[in-house]
């Protein structure tokens, strides 16, 4: 059977009863020209040309793909010959075909050239904006490379040469194989594959966020290189046993692995985690923290893997889960020690499977989510004591990194309190210009329990009392300096004999209420030599002066 001889009343079928007009079971619609053509015009005038030529490009391409997969089903000897497409163009209204070309030899390749004198396309867009300055069939040659695409099997791309719309006598476009094209059809391409204007905006956030931290890594290595500042990405120390952690953070974030952060409560764990995800290839990406050890089982179940609308009484709709939150960046589990054997098992799926379920739902949704999971337990020990389930653990502690606490890093303790007066000042619109000797030492003797937090919380409220120009003794807790833990206390053997005799120093010197000649006595050691340890000691606040 030839194109030719087939009468269009046998494609359609009209069933006015139903409402409907059937091409086979394909729903069909009859449209005015002229609505279709405002309906161009408010895509137009609403999203910009751009944004109108890609979704009109679009739809006339699914329309062409739909119109071959149900010609290759329904009509196979029609959908066989070449200018079946074409046919079906006509039959529609859409426009008519004046002449038709089709190659399809090995020396010239596929190309097919198709020329239209009617096409409602042009006549719209003439009518409602003028003679246009490029072609403008966008549906039509949209249809044409849907259609080509589905039956060849392979990407087929037209190109509208020649448009009445633009005062052409006729409409031309011409189709190849997208890689025959060349660059010609760079400047065509983007208009099949536009993305949604919130992908769109998705993706130009995500380029923004790359390019602040870019311009932020910079800086700091500028600052580093400039002013030996040590505050990176918020992480201010001065420390060894800091910068080294700062180093391997910074080699962490090359890798994807996950990673177990331990240290004790306020060691800065969560603000070295997200460290890791700002220097990672995650970075544009969410950073997503939950502290498991705040919520009941079932409350942290639906948190991290979200739930189905009626999952349980209350839940009055759908709730997208944390993993799904992070996804394309990472998520921060903190307290990961704390959580119950029966969500040990569901993390454990979700890590293994890259998968996740909602409460309540059927369907497993992937997820690509890197974990920083943070703990203050020895986790290897909860392990042993068959607290924590082995393969949890191994999954987790690809790498570990262990944060000393404050009272470890003496160096970092008014460095640290110096950074945190700074701000303090700015955001109280105060001019405490630092601390003094004797608040200095305290500041230095005293154990830090609650690490760089409880630091925070006593500069804080020492600039809130303070009086005169510097922090006195006087400015902080009274716990802290009439029941001072000391460093001593709290210290691990691991202290060299140098850090044992500071602290031993600073000790005496409290209790002996900062008198210096009680001191004295009490340690059997001459003026000059207190002066000298102590000195020793206070290089550092001088050094921060200067800082
Ligand atoms: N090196 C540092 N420089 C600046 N601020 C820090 C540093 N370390 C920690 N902080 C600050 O101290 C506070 C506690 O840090 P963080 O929450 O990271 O500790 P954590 O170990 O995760 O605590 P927790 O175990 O209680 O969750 C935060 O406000 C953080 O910004």
């Amino acid at each position: 059977m030839l194109i030719n001889d087939i009468d269009p009343k046998d494609f359609l079928e009209f069933v006015p009863e139903e409402g409907i007009i059937k091409l086979k079971d394909q729903r069909m619609l009859l449209f005015d020209a002229v609505a279709l053509g405002l309906l161009r015009k408010e895509l137009i005038d609403t999203f910009g040309h751009f944004a109108a030529r890609s979704i009109l490009t679009r739809f006339g391409y699914a329309h062409g793909w739909r119109t071959a997969e149900l010609l290759r089903s329904e009509y196979p000897a029609i959908f066989s010959q070449d200018e079946g497409g074409s046919y079906l163009h006509m039959l529609f209204g859409l426009t008519r075909t004046c002449e038709f070309n089709h190659s399809d030899n090995l020396a010239s390749g596929f190309s097919m050239q198709v020329c239209w004198d009617n096409s409602y396309e042009a006549e719209q867009h003439h009518l409602l904006f003028g003679v246009a300055e490029e072609p403008i069939c966008w549906t039509l040659t949209g249809f044409a490379s849907g259609y080509e695409s589905c039956k060849q099997e392979r990407e087929v791309y037209f190109i509208e040469d020649k448009c009445r719309g633009a005062g052409d006598p006729f409409c031309r476009i011409v189709g190849k194989f997208r890689e025959d094209w060349g660059d010609e059809l760079e400047a065509h391409q983007p208009f099949y594959s536009m993305e949604s204007a919130d992908t769109l905006l998705k993706g130009l956030t995500q380029k923004l966020k790359r390019t602040e931290l870019d311009l932020k890594r910079q800086q700091e290595q500028l600052s580093l290189y400039n002013a030996n500042l040590h505050n990176i990405s918020g992480l201010v120390t001065r420390s060894n046993e800091m910068k080294r952690i700062v180093e391997l953070a910074r080699r962490i974030a090359k890798v994807d692995s996950s990673v177990v952060v331990s240290g004790e409560s306020g060691v800065g764990k969560e603000r070295v985690s997200r460290f890791i995800h700002d220097h990672s290839s995650r970075a544009s990406g969410p950073f997503v923290a939950v502290n498991c050890g705040a919520l009941t089982e079932t409350l942290l179940e639906s948190e991290l893997f979200g739930h189905k609308k009626g999952a349980f009484t209350g839940a009055d709709r759908d709730h997208i889960g944390l993993f799904e939150q992070a996804n394309e960046g990472t998520l921060f589990l903190d307290e990961i020690g704390d959580i119950s054997a029966a969500m040990q098992v569901k993390l454990l799926r979700a890590l293994q499977e890259k998968e996740i379920r909602r409460v309540g739902d059927s369907q497993d949704r992937k997820v690509n989510v890197r974990i920083i999971a943070a703990t203050h337990r020895n986790l290897s020990e909860e392990v042993k004591a068959n607290r924590f389930r082995a393969d949890l653990y191994y999954r987790l502690c690809v790498i570990e990194l262990t944060i000393p606490p404050l009272r470890d890093r003496a160096e970092d303790i008014l460095f640290i309190a110096k950074v945190i007066l700074e701000q303090v000042n700015k955001d109280m619109n105060r001019n405490v210009t630092g601390f003094s000797p004797k608040a200095s030492e305290l500041l230095l003797s005293y154990g830090w329990p609650g690490n760089v937090r409880e630091l925070q919380n006593v500069v804080e409220r020492s600039v809130a009392l303070c009086m005169g120009q510097e922090i006195a003794v006087d400015d902080f807790p009274e716990t802290m300096v009439q029941n001072p833990v000391l460093v001593s206390q709290l210290s691990t053997p691991t202290l060299s004999l140098e850090e044992m005799e500071m602290e031993y120093i600073l000790s005496v010197l409290k209790s002996c209420g900062g008198s210096k000649t009680l001191a004295m006595e009490k340690l059997k050691i001459g003026k000059t030599t207190l002066y000298r340890k102590l000195n020793d000691y206070r290089k550092l606040s001088e050094g921060l002066a200067t800082a």
